[in-house]
């Protein structure tokens, strides 16, 4: 662990200075009475369980939404913050969660957009190397930014920050999509704009990273500050227990049953990547049974969203080949989604806005799109009664924060609409379920019970494939871990008889061939050094 280091600056007077923020929605009290203090040099960390008011908070400093109440002091000087641009024009600002960035435009040219003015882009060229070097975010500016990897683009943003000079940067869960190489680097860059007195907010729920960057942090609960904690004298634990304010339970994985038949099989699936940025499946093959979970890993856009679109049935474009996907012994690679939810598949979407659910639509008629086969359809009509029902058990049984069924989706927080969509396919019972990344931007307690849920279909017989980024995930709750890497698809390995640096090296899609011995990490390491 890195050690602590006191925030540069400290004494020179607060950076940011919030006392008595208060936000109203229409029903929700989402920021109540919030004081928080940032100094120059400091990484604040705000925690809290899903709903707790963090992004609201970090809307109203950016400038994004107004608060109801409260004053912001900006370097000792009152100030109403009246729009993002404001917030820059400051010194403030924010790299979101989900990058906003042109993929047909290159670099240069995404970051010019941002910038007052017009740039002249080959002068812009050069600082944005300049910044690149010294902050160690290597970029090339000429690249159109469909080409860059996750990580790539972040730096982007980043860079696009920093190009501002700003003196707060708030950070949105920024290592949700990055590979742990990825994240060390990130943190280094962190800390060196700490050293230089730039003031950071930081957004994660990933308690041991918190810990170890972090020099403070502030808690929030039901929209209030229930505590502060220096992260580097606290465990995960006691962190999660702030949080949630009880213990958090861990999640227990028994001995899996031995695996019956097999309900979800791929079969040679190939396709041509299906748009110029898109990735092509190469001759895939897997098998998931009865009472087991199998996990895919690997960096994102290495064909996951295409293997997904191929088991969901949901692409508009030509389907796979009848057989290449097959539901309990028949071939459904032809078929669209409602045939194969009717069939016993249950699907959960990486992205929950626009994929999970409607965004303007109720919860319970978000709840009806996938599960009208739970009796909430009678006769071409609807139940109302029974959907309201079938809504209200979601929420209670996933504990989903929200005003109720009537709730539009768009007004729950990204970890409470995550809960709910989780819920609402499990509460089907599917034979078959594929999740996407399912405790993405989840709070420590409810990741732990969604990760619970799944391990309970599995042992009450059903198949599971769980597509994820978090290996460690994977490792907690699969038992076979396969590796998706350039549209191709590892053997599936048990996970007793591998490790998470293996599986990490195999990402770069160096993986023993079916029917040859696994391979250790070190072997690996070896190959790829050579
Ligand atoms: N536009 C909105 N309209 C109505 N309610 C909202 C809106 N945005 C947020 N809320 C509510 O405000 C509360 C706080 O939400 P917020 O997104 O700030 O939480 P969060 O701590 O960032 O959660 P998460 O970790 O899940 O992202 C939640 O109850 C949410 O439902």
């Amino acid at each position: 662990m890195a050690p602590l280091r006191q925030a540069a600056g400290a004494s020179a007077g607060p950076q940011l200075a919030l006392a008595g923020i208060r936000k109203v929605y229409a029903s929700v009290v989402a920021n109540d009475g919030i004081d928080l203090v940032v100094q120059p040099g400091e990484i604040h960390a705000i925690l809290g369980e899903n709903g707790a008011g963090k992004s609201t908070l970090m809307k109203i400093i950016y400038g994004v939404t107004a608060p109801t109440a409260g004053e912001i002091r900006w370097r000792g000087e009152p100030v109403a913050i009246q729009s993002p641009g404001h917030a820059r024009s400051l010194g403030i600002g924010m790299v979101f969660q989900h990058f906003v960035l042109f993929e047909t435009l290159t670099v240069v040219q995404n970051v010019a957009l941002a910038l007052p003015g017009r740039p002249d882009l080959q002068d812009l060229a050069q600082r944005i190397d300049a910044v690149g070097r010294r902050y160690g975010l290597p970029v090339d500016p000429r690249r159109l930014v469909h080409s860059l990897s996750v990580g790539e683009r972040q730096r982007v943003e980043i860079i696009r920050c920093l190009l501002q000079n700003p003196r707060l940067l708030i950070m949105d869960e920024p290592t949700s999509v990055l590979t742990p190489q990825a994240v060390r680097k990130l943190f280094d860059t962190l800390r060196q704009l700490a050293e230089e007195g730039c003031s950071i907010l930081y957004i994660s729920h990933k308690l041991d990273e918190v810990r170890e960057l972090c020099h403070n942090a502030t808690v929030l609960r039901g929209g209030r500050v229930t505590g502060h904690c220096v992260p580097a004298r606290e465990t995960p634990a006691s962190m999660a227990r702030m949080m949630i304010g009880k213990e958090l339970v861990p999640c227990r994985r028994g001995a899996p049953a031995a695996p019956g038949e097999v309900r979800l099989a791929l079969r040679a699936l190939t396709q041509p990547a299906q748009h110029p940025f898109g990735v092509a499946l190469r001759d895939v093959a897997l098998e998931v049974r009865a009472g087991e979970i199998v996990g895919i890993a690997g960096v994102s856009g290495n064909g996951q969203q295409e293997l997904l679109q191929a088991l969901s049935g949901e692409s508009p474009l030509p389907r796979a080949a009848g057989e290449a996907v097959s539901l309990e012994g028949r071939p459904v690679g032809h078929l669209g989604s409602g045939a194969r939810r009717a069939r016993g598949l249950g699907f959960v979407p990486e992205e929950r806005l626009g994929r999970g659910a409607v965004p303007a639509m109720s919860l319970g008629d978000n709840a009806l799109l996938t599960a009208h086969r739970q009796g909430l359809v009678r006769r071409g009509l609807v139940r109302r009664g029974a959907v309201r029902a079938f809504a209200r058990r979601c929420i209670d049984d996933f504990a989903v924060k929200c005003a109720g069924p009537q709730a539009p989706a768009d007004a729950l927080s990204g970890g409470n609409l995550q809960k709910f969509i989780v819920g609402r396919e499990l509460l089907q019972g599917p034979r078959v379920l594929v999740a996407a990344q399912p405790t993405w931007g989840v709070d420590v307690g409810a990741a732990a019970f969604i990760r619970q849920s799944l391990i309970a279909l599995r042992d009450a017989g059903a198949a599971l494939l769980v597509v994820s980024e978090e290996l460690d995930e994977l490792f907690e709750v699969c038992d076979r871990i396969a590796v998706m890497a350039n549209g191709r698809l590892s053997p599936a390995v048990p996970v007793q008889h591998t490790d998470v640096e293996t599986i990490g090296l195999w990402m770069s899609g160096m993986w023993p061939e079916a029917g040859t011995a696994p391979v250790a990490a070190e072997e690996v390491r070896h190959v790829a050094q050579a």
